[in-house]
């Protein structure tokens, strides 16, 4: 089972992440030349995202993805690149791989996007966010394609369309995100801990989709605070 590691505050749970990321960064850069990760969408991450940005590193041979977005340009306030490129601005050099894409939907963009990202497999970090109905990235219970996006055969971007999402979307699938070198849950509040309660003791991949992506990452670790 993945460790939950207690962060005192949000401050911590920011700075902390962001140290271990970093220097999981900093280990790919030296044995490969170059590095890739996944980058969390929502409201909490920004500070978390902020921090990593402001790490010594190369983000010259870094390449920074989004792990889900929400199928709207990075105009709108919900868009989720706008967020990760407001908060990373400091990560000079740092290729960012977009997955919206004008003129497209999100059924005609996935296959699109699974062959951009594709030399960006596996990712070397990738951290998640999670929803309080214990959907991670965009992997929502109730997704009428969520056993697809769900399977070991899935290819690594899936379109998502759920009852619980505001918008139609595009999301990392569980392959993509279990094979990264490493996983990392992100959460905060006692809501959000509660939900990984219930998720870890769900057996229905379908109910905790967070749970099923936990439980079949190679390296996975939950950072929380109150
Ligand atoms: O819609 C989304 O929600 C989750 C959780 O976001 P938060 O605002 O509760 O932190 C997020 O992980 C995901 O990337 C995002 O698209």
């Amino acid at each position: 089972m993945a460790p939950l590691i207690v962060h005192a505050d949000r401050d911590r749970l920011a700075a902390g992440l962001a140290a271990l990321v970093a220097e999981d960064l900093r280990a790919a850069l030296r044995a490969k030349g170059r590095a890739s990760f996944a980058a969390p969408g929502g409201t909490t991450p920004a500070a978390f995202l902020s921090a990593l940005a402001a790490a010594p590193l190369d983000w010259a041979r870094v390449s920074v993805l989004p792990g889900d977005e929400r199928w709207t340009p990075p105009e709108d306030e919900r868009s989720n690149e706008a967020m990760i490129r407001r908060a990373m601005a400091a990560a000079t050099g740092a290729r960012f791989e977009p997955f919206w894409r004008a003129g497209e939907t999100p059924e005609s963009a996935a296959p699109l996007l699974s062959a951009a990202i594709a030399p960006a497999l596996p990712l070397d970090v990738a951290v998640i966010g999670m929803g309080a109905d214990m959907h991670c990235a965009s992997l929502f219970p109730g997704a009428a394609n969520l056993s697809a996006a769900l399977a070991p055969d899935a290819p690594p971007v899936a379109a998502i369309t759920a009852p619980g999402a505001v918008e139609p979307r595009v999301t990392l699938t569980l392959p993509a995100l279990a094979g990264a070198g490493r996983l990392y849950l992100l959460i905060a509040g006692a809501d959000k801990r509660a939900a990984l309660r219930t998720a870890l003791g769900e057996r229905d991949a379908t109910v905790a989709p967070v749970g099923a992506v936990l439980g079949a990452a190679r390296a996975a670790e939950v950072h929380w605070a109150p």
